[in-house]
């Protein structure tokens, strides 16, 4: 097994694919877009879900689980919301040898799902707020060139479903599930994003407004939605009739009630590797690592006496169920057939955050060797000190790489008031904020004008590519002051605010 042969900035999707089936995340499938899961990435989930599944339990939202299965007169019910999607809109015909009388949709996404059931459970304001969360896998099939992680055709995310009397309540469960959102990159997988609003062009058609984390990828320079969470308004209650009667008095008019709907998928497994990993294979945050340290004894030769080989390995049996014992997700390797060398880069493929060395010398002086993978600098630990200085060097592992990803992105998110400067910035693998008229139109416009190169020239349209024109990203919560008088970027109307633009997944 050798290590990583391309080079992170100069093959990006080479080196992506690299790591990844090295580093032993995933391994390709033969039906095209579709990834197998490995045990390192399926863990990294399983933290997540533990982390937001605790949040929303403690908002009071209950998992459920709905069939994937939806009938086309189903699926069909909301024309405009589902009439765009139609094309990735995976369908089952037949069963055996024999065609279905109606072919069934396999589910892109549960409203058409489970709002005909909610509007059959829900009949009182005391029944609301209405909870309800999934975890589960969807079905799309994209054409455009599949990705590990951040484009397949099917992927595992959550997607949860909320229905409230009235529609401030459903915009605090908007912006609670995008917080935690938010916590889940900050806190998880040390991935700086920034909270907004999507623009009129880039929101959920079927809802009234789309809230979002923008990440940032500084190889690509491109941005990639992280997550969202939609208010829905009453569009679907009232296309669902998910109504309860009014609180003031059966006299009065029912009330539709209120919704919301937010994911968040696999997606945000790719975007982790991507920033953190380099050219040593895998770098994977602690607080989501499978591992967070391996043990590895070191030191011994041909010429070791056996009484020092077997201290050594029961001291490192001893290490590994104490720091089992203290929370630790650890691991070793007593492999005998691979030299200490050759085990250290096969960690480091993997990504494991800390190395533990522990030869006779460091038992002699009561210590062990820790070597970080993020900057892989050594230093030697107590072993009676191992239980509290591990836990403090993981999190100084975290903090390193979250401001490390931070700096980046605020490096490369430029504020940008000329459209000159616009183009130039994307090109220089930035992404902008810049003052904007809110205009959808305009919107347009600004993707077609934004896909040149510095001299001008459009780039060569190569469909496999992704696209070179700017999408909005999002219309940040933090907003810089916006001065009268302020010129939209593209056209001469009056800005309204400043909006994240760039290159994007
Ligand atoms: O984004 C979310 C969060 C979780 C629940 N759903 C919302 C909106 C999903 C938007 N969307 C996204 N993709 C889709 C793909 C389809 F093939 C299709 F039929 C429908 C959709 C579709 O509605
Ligand atoms: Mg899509």
């Amino acid at each position: 097994l050798i290590g990583v042969t391309v080079d992170k900035e100069k093959d990006f999707s080479g080196w992506y694919q690299q790591i990844l089936t090295k580093g032993e995340m995933l391994d390709y499938y033969d039906v095209s877009g579709c990834y197998i899961m490995r045990p390192a990435s399926y863990a990294v989930w399983e933290q997540i879900q533990k982390f937001f599944d605790e949040k929303i339990k403690s908002d009071g939202v209950a998992n459920a689980y709905f069939p994937m299965f939806v009938s086309s007169k189903v699926l069909e019910k909301e024309k405009d919301h589902v009439e765009g999607f139609a094309p990735e809109v995976a369908w089952v015909t037949r069963a055996g040898s024999s065609d279905l009388e109606e072919p069934i949709a396999i589910r892109p996404t549960s409203e058409t799902v489970m709002y005909p059931y909610y509007a059959k459970w829900i009949r009182s304001h005391r029944d609301l707020p209405f909870k309800m969360n999934q975890w589960n896998s969807v079905v799309r099939w994209e054409f455009k060139h599949p990705q590990p992680f951040l484009r397949t055709r099917e992927f595992l995310w959550q997607e949860g479903h909320t229905v409230h009397l009235t529609h401030e309540d459903a915009e605090g469960q908007v912006l609670r599930i995008l917080d935690w959102y938010e916590e889940i990159y900050r806190e998880l997988l040390a991935v700086p994003v920034v909270k907004g609003v999507k623009t009129e062009n880039e929101k959920f058609a079927g809802g009234k407004f789309t809230t979002t984390v923008e990440g940032y990828i500084p190889t690509t320079g491109r941005g990639i939605q992280g997550a969202t969470s939609h208010h829905l308004g009453q569009n679907f209650s009232k296309m669902f009739n998910i109504t309860v009667e009014n609180p003031e008095g059966s006299d009065k008019p029912k009330i539709y009630t209120h919704q919301t709907s937010w994911g968040l998928s696999t997606r945000v497994i790719g975007v982790m590797v991507m920033i953190h990993s380099d050219n040593k294979g895998l770098v994977i945050p602690p607080r989501v690592s499978q591992y967070q340290t391996v043990i590895i004894p070191v030191g011994l030769t041909s010429k070791t006496t056996k009484e020092v080989v077997d201290n050594v390995y029961s001291s490192c049996k001893d290490l590994e169920s104490r720091l089992k014992a203290s929370g630790i997700r650890v691991t070793s390797d007593y492999r005998d057939n691979y030299s200490p060398g050759w085990k250290f880069s096969n960690w480091e493929l993997k990504g494991v955050p800390v190395r533990l060395e522990v030869g006779p010398k460091d038992l002699a002086n009561k210590s062990v060797l820790a070597v970080r993978r993020d900057t892989g600098a050594k230093v030697a630990i107590k072993l009676d000190e191992l239980d509290t200085e591990l836990p403090k060097l993981l999190d100084a592992i975290h903090e390193n790489l979250y401001q490390t990803a931070k700096e980046k992105f605020d490096e490369h998110r430029v504020l940008v008031h000329e459209w000159s400067d616009f183009v130039h910035q994307l090109n220089k693998k930035n992404v902008v904020v810049a003052p904007w008229c809110g205009v959808p139109e305009c919107e347009d416009e600004i993707k077609d004008k934004s896909a040149k190169q510095d001299n001008g020239e459009d780039f060569e349209v190569d469909e496999k590519a992704p696209s070179m024109g700017a999408k909005s990203l999002c219309i940040p919560y933090s907003q810089p002051e916006l001065k009268a008088g302020t010129k939209c970027i593209r056209c001469e109307k009056a800005a309204i605010n400043y909006t994240m633009f760039g290159r994007s997944y």
